[in-house]
């Protein structure tokens, strides 16, 4: 899971880089509406994952889980975070 989540947060960080058109990920670090942009994202997929939990619908909640686990990092990195904050954060708490 680590790997993963170090992988995707790389990716992100290339496409913050380049910006390549037909990016979604490059499409949030250039959108009109700013930060706000992957935070109504985060707001609108928290609202469908509470939904899917409350249908006990496991494919749904782990489709959206991995929808806020992307926006989340999308929003690290535009915040010019490092995934070790995340971690730190975490490890502290054990
Ligand atoms: N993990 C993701 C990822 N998760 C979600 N999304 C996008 O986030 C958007 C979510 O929007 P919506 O909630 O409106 O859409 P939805 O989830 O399809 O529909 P509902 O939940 O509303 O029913 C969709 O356009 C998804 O494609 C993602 N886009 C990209 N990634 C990763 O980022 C990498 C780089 O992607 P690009 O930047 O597009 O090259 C990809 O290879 C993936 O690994």
């Amino acid at each position: 899971m680590d790997e993963t989540l170090a992988e995707l947060f790389a990716v992100i960080e290339d496409r913050k880089e380049t910006l390549p058109d037909d990016s979604y990920t490059a499409s949030l670090f250039t959108h009109e509406k700013g930060e706000n942009a992957v935070l109504e994202k985060l707001g609108e997929e928290s609202t469908e994952l509470v939904l899917a939990a409350k249908d006990d619908d496991r494919e749904e909640i782990a489709y959206e889980a991995a929808d806020i686990v992307y926006h989340l990092l999308v929003l690290l990195s535009m915040k010019d975070m490092d995934l070790t904050e995340l971690e730190d954060e975490l490890e502290a708490r054990r």
